[in-house]
């Protein structure tokens, strides 16, 4: 008989921030380092707001867009090395990136009803990873996983965050520079931490990590050494 050896239980690890500050890049690596699960759920806000846009619906109006939330059928791929997002059963990959969503997603996602429903598939995909999750976002820690082994709030300074985004969406044929990257940046940012639903916030026991002046491959690492030292304590 085999000595009796304890499964590890599985670790929830929370990453947030606002945007440009590596949230994405950090934690698919992470996760695929770790052998963990990964979910974008700011993938999941641009899918129902692409979803919204495309059925016509005035995402300025809350009371159309709470009426709507229930509907569209959002499916996330867990898988770090191939992150995939549908709407009814569509691909929605590609157009949740672009300047319309990217635009009118604040104004959907602070919406109490658009935030319960998506905060229950985040809750079944964190419960059902087998090995754990690396969940990303904005109100992971304070919110939706308020148990997570590990929170980390990722900071950057604006300047930065603007010139990582408009290098990426210059990558991806778009064309802003980095002062309107910058601008649109800092709106969506207000929205975000101005909402009264789960606002874009770092939780009292997130350990804070300003990636302005380190590399991705730094941050990464910082990242994997807390996990790591978390596990010492609780061994
Ligand atoms: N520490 C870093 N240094 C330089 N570039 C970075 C760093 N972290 C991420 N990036 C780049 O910045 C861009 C935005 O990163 P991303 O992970 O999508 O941020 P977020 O998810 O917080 O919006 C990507 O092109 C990414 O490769
Ligand atoms: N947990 C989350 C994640 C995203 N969001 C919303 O979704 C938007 C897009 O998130 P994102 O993570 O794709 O944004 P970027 O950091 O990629 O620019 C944010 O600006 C928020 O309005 C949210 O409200 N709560």
């Amino acid at each position: 008989m085999a000595a009796t050896t304890q499964e590890a239980h599985p670790v929830v690890i929370a990453i947030d921030g606002p945007s440009g500050t590596g949230k994405s890049s950090t934690s698919k690596a992470v996760a695929a380092r770790l052998g963990l699960d990964y979910l974008d759920t700011g993938a999941q806000y641009r899918a129902i707001t692409w979803w919204m846009l495309s059925g016509g619906i005035d995402i300025h109006d809350p009371a159309a867009v709470a009426a709507a939330a229930s509907k569209p059928e959002i499916v996330s791929g867990t898988d770090p090395l191939a992150p995939a997002i549908t709407v009814d059963g569509t691909d929605v990959s590609g157009p949740i990136r672009g300047q319309d969503v990217t635009a009118a997603v604040s104004a959907v996602s602070a919406v109490p009803e658009v935030r319960s429903r998506i905060t229950r598939l985040q809750r079944t995909l964190a419960a059902g990873a087998p090995r754990g999750i690396v969940a990303e976002g904005r109100d992971i820690g304070t919110t939706v996983l308020p148990d997570a082994d590990l929170k980390i709030f990722l900071t950057a300074s604006p300047e930065a965050r603007a010139a990582r985004r408009s290098n990426e969406l210059k990558g991806n044929g778009g064309t802003p520079g980095v002062a309107a990257t910058r601008e649109a940046l800092l709106k969506r940012d207000a929205a975000d931490s101005g909402r009264t639903t789960s606002p874009l916030a770092k939780a009292g026991d997130a350990i804070e990590v300003d990636t302005t002046e380190l590399t991705l491959e730094q941050v990464i690492e910082r990242v994997i050494g807390l996990v790591e030292e978390r596990k010492q304590r609780v061994r």
